[in-house]
């Protein structure tokens, strides 16, 4: 078991790491509970059709024990659920169970039922509490952690939300076991992320322990999550509201990533983890490019990610759209300040920079030669 920290002034809170802590979470999230169950009130759970499937069992036989009762709001799988019409319902939903602000909503799923329920407890009654119960390696190792909730909307990606801390991160890595390749492969694309924007030491050992990681090596896997969640949680604890540059380093891939998703229509043709995978592909040809990270770097990080069998060419995504039109997608990104977007370089494996001199038009060319490229 582990606990690590986030530390935020006045909204600290554990990111737990326990195998089994889901059959237990009657007596994990009692502190979360306790507004429930007068009144007969029960407490309020949102997951999608696969993990209400998968873990709403497991988690009423521990309410039910502790004499709580579970009521649950499912959404379909996929990203089209984080949008203003589920959020709608979802908000109408809480306020019918008469939520208040010092109850707590918990959610059990990915980063699409993390993103969207804590967007949701933000803005009821101006924020209620929510507990993070992430089953997907990315919502373990990412989204579950750091307060950052929204939906998208026709211009873009999490254009509509808010900073809203959890209350608590309970992580159960057993229920990767569920967990279809495919959405292991797209978490892991974040795990390369903090060793390529921090620490090149844990981008070495994945290197030589990727494989474990994705199969599930109890060891390795706790190690990845943790190793994840304590350069997440010392970023957040420095930079809350990514106002400094500091936490715009966890941005490292998604300019370029947020707009393959665009152009892919926010689909599963391209899940967000396989979207940053090509994305840091870019931001490290783009970087040596500019002479800032020597080639053979660059090299090993399309080696990591085709390794993993994470998309590492943009040319082979099957994309109508030109480096313009990708380019356009960008000009919606929040690091946008004024007419200049801040871009996530590298001058090496373990060192991200925020670049303020990035051309639009010359990332345009550089995408376009991507596109054609192999
Ligand atoms: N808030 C943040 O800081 C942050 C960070 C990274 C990503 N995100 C967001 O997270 C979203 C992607 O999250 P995701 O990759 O978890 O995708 P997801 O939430 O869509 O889940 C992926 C799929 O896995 C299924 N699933 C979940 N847990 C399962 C389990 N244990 N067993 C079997 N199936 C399971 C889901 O039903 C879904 O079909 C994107 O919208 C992205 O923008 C947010
Ligand atoms: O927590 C952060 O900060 C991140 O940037 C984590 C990212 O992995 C995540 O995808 C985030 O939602 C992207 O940030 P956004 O502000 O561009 O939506
Ligand atoms: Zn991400």
């Amino acid at each position: 078991m582990a606990v690590i920290p986030v530390s935020l002034a006045g909204r600290s809170y554990d990111v737990t790491i326990e195998s089994g802590v889901l059959d237990d979470l009657a007596s994990e999230a009692r502190g979360y509970l306790n507004s429930f169950g007068k009144n007969g009130r029960a407490v309020p759970f949102v997951a999608d059709n696969n993990t209400h499937r998968l873990y709403s069992e497991a988690i009423e036989r521990s309410l039910s024990g502790a004499g709580f009762a579970a009521d649950w709001f499912v959404v379909d799988p996929g990203e089209a659920a984080k949008s203003w019409p589920m959020l709608e319902k979802l908000t109408d939903w809480l306020l019918s169970l008469r939520v208040t602000r010092s109850d707590h909503v918990f959610a059990v799923g990915g980063g699409v039922v993390g993103d969207l329920t804590g967007f949701a407890c933000a803005v009821t009654k101006r924020g209620c509490g929510f507990v993070q119960i992430p089953t997907t390696l990315l919502a373990q190792v990412d989204s579950s952690v750091g307060g950052k909730t929204a939906i998208n909307t026709r211009a873009g990606k999490n254009l509509i939300g808010a900073f809203h801390q959890p209350s608590a991160v309970l992580i159960d890595p057993l229920v990767l076991g569920t967990l279809p390749d495919r959405e292991m492969r797209a978490g892991y694309a974040e795990v390369i992320k903090y060793g390529l924007l921090g620490d090149a030491e844990f981008f070495g050992w994945l290197e030589a322990n990727g494989n474990k990681v994705l199969s599930r090596e109890p060891d390795a896997l706790s190690y990845a999550i943790a190793t994840s969640i304590r350069a997440k949680a010392r970023i957040v604890a420095e930079d809350e509201r990514e106002t400094t540059g500091v936490r715009a380093l966890l941005n490292l891939g998604h300019t370029f990533g947020h707009a393959l998703e665009a152009e892919t229509g926010f689909s599963d043709r391209l899940l967000h983890g396989e979207a940053v995978a090509a994305g840091m592909v870019l931001a490290a040809r783009y970087s040596a490019r500019r002479d800032e990270m020597p080639q053979e770097q660059a090299e090993r990080v399309t080696q990591a990610i085709a390794a993993a069998g994470l998309p590492s060419e943009i040319s082979a995504l099957g994309m109508q759209g030109t480096g313009d039109d990708l380019a356009n997608h960008m000009r919606h990104d929040k690091k946008m300040e004024s007419d200049t977007l801040p871009f996530l370089l590298l001058r090496g494996i373990g060192e991200a920079y925020l670049a303020r001199d990035v051309e639009m038009s010359d990332i345009a060319a550089f995408l376009d030669e991507q596109l054609k490229a192999h």
